[in-house]
């Protein structure tokens, strides 16, 4: 059974509410046909998904430059955008199944702040540049560092939604969080809205 939206959505997530419930209808419509989600994670779309990713927000300004590494079928880029209509959001993906799907949500939800890149992150030429780049399920923080430290802007960070093993990846880690430039590594454990999950948002801050 479809999972339904959280109660009083619409009161914490206020304007971003109705793209957050179109975007949920659009993969409940379409995720498991193209291929973007499994039918049981639609028991599980809004817990597992939707309001995980929402937990990023509080590390993203309110207005900058996002770039999300991996996007999939857009967690957590697109739920981003959808909250952030004033940081211009890339989504970028390797897999050209995928951004044909986040080319056609961003056409659907009418989200003119956000653009799709179908490519390996770390083949991007050095102009792009982000305040903050986000990922989530996208690798070991140890290989992750490599795909994303070099789109940060000094100064900016990078903001991964991680596992119960996240202090493991970082011990695993220490030589590219040297090699990359990282002023501090921090785990936040946030409680997401709506649900009593947890989830650990691991910041990793560039050097200015
Ligand atoms: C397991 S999925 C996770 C998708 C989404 N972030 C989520 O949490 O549901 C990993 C995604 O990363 C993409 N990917 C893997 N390596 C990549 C890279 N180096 N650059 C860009 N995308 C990559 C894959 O195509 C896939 O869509």
């Amino acid at each position: 059974m479809v999972e339904s939206a959280p109660a009083g959505g619409a009161g914490h997530f206020g304007e971003a509410w109705d793209g957050l419930a179109a975007f949920a209808d659009m993969i409940v419509r379409e995720g498991e046909k193209r291929g973007l989600v499994g039918p049981r994670e639609l028991d599980r779309l809004w817990t597992r998904h939707i309001l995980n990713s929402a937990a990023v927000l509080d590390y993203i300004p309110k207005a900058g430059s996002v770039i999300d590494v991996g996007s999939g079928a857009g967690f957590p880029g697109l739920v981003v955008a959808i909250c952030r209509p004033e940081c211009t959001v890339t989504l970028v993906d390797s897999m050209e199944r995928r951004c044909i799907w986040l080319s056609d949500a961003i056409d659907e939800l009418g989200l003119s702040n956000a653009e799709v890149i179908n490519a390996r992150s770390e083949s991007l030429p050095a102009t792009v540049r982000a305040d903050v780049v986000t990922a989530r399920a996208v690798a070991r923080l140890k290989k992750l560092l490599g795909w994303t430290m070099p789109l940060v802007g000094a100064g900016g960070s990078l903001i991964a939604l991680k596992g119960v093993s996240v202090d493991e990846e970082i011990d695993e880690a220490v030589a590219e969080l040297k090699r990359y430039r990282a002023a501090f590594a921090d785990v936040h454990v946030v409680q997401q809205f709506g649900s009593e999950e947890r989830t650990h948002v691991l910041e990793v801050r560039k050097k200015a």
